[in-house]
């Protein structure tokens, strides 16, 4: 059984993929907070920008990873390129299994990943973006892209070992901070061009 929030179709916003299309099946649940506001403080991770809990009127409760990669080629809609589906959540790795990629590489689709990297990823997966959280077990320390999500005073760029990535990239916190750690990611990334800027560029175009 997977328990899906939301299956939609938009550009990936982030990160080396952003503008591709894609197909986002974002799971419900998190190892490192509830999704609920009144355990925001208290939560390992605090600054999510994500509602994952439950299943939206665009998600659903899938028996089996046949029924969920139909509903992902149903979500599909382009006619060129390669398919391209995002497992996000919540937490992806608490729920993606070997069986679900077999069935949407079956059905076509290239599979992307963004995890918090407290979980070894299965194999298969064909571009895993790994968005480490301090104060959480980082397991998971290779990968296609490395996201960090910038700042995080306890983990910052300078003392994160990136050397296992073909990508890094800071993104600025989103939240009422918005405006100022943008500034700061830039000037970090003008003075140690190993990291690079990802913003979400959804947002800034109002897409999903
Ligand atoms: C909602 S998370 C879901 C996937 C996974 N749990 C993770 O944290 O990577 C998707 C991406 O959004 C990033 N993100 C979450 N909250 C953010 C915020 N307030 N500002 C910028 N990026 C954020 C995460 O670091 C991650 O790269
Ligand atoms: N368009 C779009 N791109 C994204 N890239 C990563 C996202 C996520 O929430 O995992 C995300 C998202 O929520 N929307
Ligand atoms: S690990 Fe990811 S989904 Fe979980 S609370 Fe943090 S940003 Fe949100
Ligand atoms: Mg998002």
């Amino acid at each position: 059984m997977y328990t899906v929030k939301e299956l939609f179709y938009t550009l990936q916003g982030e990160g080396a993929h952003a503008g591709r299309a894609a197909v986002f099946c974002r799971f419900a649940g998190c190892n490192l907070w509830s999704g609920r506001e009144a355990d925001r403080a208290r939560a390992v991770c605090r600054f999510c920008d994500t509602d994952f809990v439950g299943v939206g009127p665009d998600g659903g409760r899938f028996a089996d990873a046949a029924s969920l990669a139909a509903a992902v080629a149903q979500c599909w809609q382009g006619e060129g390129g390669r398919r391209y589906v995002v497992f996000t959540g919540g937490e992806p790795l608490l729920q993606l299994d070997a069986a679900l990629i077999a069935a949407v590489h079956a059905a076509g689709f290239e599979v992307g990943v963004e995890t918090n990297g407290t979980l070894p990823a299965p194999a298969g997966i064909d571009w895993l973006c790994v968005s480490p959280k301090a104060g959480a077990d980082w397991v998971q320390r290779s990968g296609d892209e490395i996201k960090l999500v910038y700042p995080q005073p306890s983990l910052m760029p300078g003392v994160v070992d990136a050397s296992s990535f073909v990508h890094a990239w800071l993104q600025p916190m989103d939240g009422p901070g918005r405006a100022a750690n943008t500034q700061a990611a830039i000037d970090y990334c003008l003075q140690d061009a190993r990291w690079r800027l990802s913003l979400q560029s959804h947002k800034l175009v109002g897409l999903r």
